[in-house]
């Protein structure tokens, strides 16, 4: 197989690869990433030498680079490339809306030429906004993003549905929760707390710390993901959630806990502008159809996350200083 990976320095993309590779060493991964502040090679070392695999340094919003990165017959695009990060998305919506939605329709626009045979899109479960206490949010429930960020995401949902609608392009969407795990960039909650309280700086928390997120593990997330590529409905949509609705203070507390760090650390901070209160995906399709099912206990996984970040400490300080983005920017020049 011929797979085309946007966005596969990043967190969970680089999860996704590396997970693939593992499991399917001769199929041919193209990894094609940007490398913005969150992109980070590092996180692929284990693959990089593999002759199966390939990285391309490119945007979404290039047609040229895509249509000569696509292989011709290729089997499938898994798109992760994305702007992220909701705070960003509030300093600034501009990011979000070229890459997330001129890049996804250009993507689109290329993938189709290219005759792709399948596309899974990646998106979020912060398109369906905040969730009323009691209720959840199921793949035929109205959208309703609340952050530029997750406005953004819905917008690139629309654009797959109406490639796939209008083009015949056989496409799926994945929803997925509040990923945690191993080489997540110290800007999302988890590994900002967990290297904030390492180097005894207060830990920030939004408002209350009552909002809910519902956490899972990236190794599951990407379980769920190969899942879905090999096996889910054409045109269907999957939610993945973690089964760990937890408010954010419990959260923190027990990552302190398991830390053996006080809880003096948290520090209430004013809170994020228009703050989602609570998400809360219905994951009873992906079970019922694929037989998917999260596999790590929340304080399991924390614990094995938290024992990561304290034996990468050069990967750490590298990713909180910025230097992987000035190395890239002097290997491979402004895009
Ligand atoms: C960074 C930070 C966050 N928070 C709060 C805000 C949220 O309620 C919660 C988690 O924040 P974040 O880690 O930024 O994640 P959140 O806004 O939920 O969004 C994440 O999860 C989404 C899936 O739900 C993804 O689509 C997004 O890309 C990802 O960024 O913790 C704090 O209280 N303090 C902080 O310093």
């Amino acid at each position: 197989m011929a797979m085309f990976i946007t966005g596969g320095a990043g967190f969970i993309g680089s999860a996704f690869i590396r997970s693939w590779v593992k499991r399917y060493p001769n199929d041919t991964v193209i990894n094609f990433d940007k490398l913005t502040y969150a992109g980070n090679l590092d996180n692929l070392a284990e693959v990089a030498d593999q002759a199966t695999y390939q990285f391309v340094r490119g945007d979404i919003c290039d047609a040229a680079a895509l249509r000569a990165a696509i292989p011709d017959g290729c089997d499938a695009i898994v798109h992760f490339a994305a702007e992220s990060h909701v705070d960003r998305s509030i300093l600034s919506a501009r990011e979000f809306i070229l890459t997330n939605v001129l890049g996804t329709q250009t993507l689109l626009d290329v993938a189709r030429e290219k005759g792709v045979k399948r596309f899974l899109h990646i998106s979020t479960d912060e398109v369906g906004g905040s969730v009323p206490e009691d209720q959840f949010f199921a793949e035929d429930g109205p959208l309703a993003p609340s952050s530029p960020y997750a406005a953004s995401k819905a917008a690139a949902e629309h654009l797959v549905r109406a490639a796939a609608h209008t083009f015949g392009l056989n496409a799926l969407i994945t929803r997925t929760s509040n990923n945690y795990g191993p080489y997540q960039f110290p800007e999302k909650l988890i590994p900002l707390a967990l290297t904030n309280a390492l180097a005894d700086r207060p830990i920030p928390v939004y408002g209350d710390g009552q909002q809910v997120r519902d956490w899972i593990h990236v190794d599951d997330n990407c379980a769920a993901l190969r899942l879905v590529l090999e096996k889910g409905q054409p045109g269907a949509t999957y939610h993945i959630g973690g089964r760990s609705p937890l408010p954010n203070r419990t959260v923190l507390t027990m990552l302190l806990e398991l830390l053996g760090k006080p809880t003096s650390l948290l520090t209430e901070v004013t809170d994020r502008l228009g703050h989602d209160r609570r998400y809360a995906v219905d994951c009873s399709k992906i079970e019922r159809e694929l037989g998917w099912r999260p596999q790590v206990a929340f304080r399991e996984g924390l614990a094995q996350t938290i024992a990561w970040y304290q034996n990468n400490p050069v990967w750490v300080a590298r990713a909180r200083s910025g230097e992987y983005r000035t190395y890239y920017a002097q290997m491979y020049g402004a895009l």
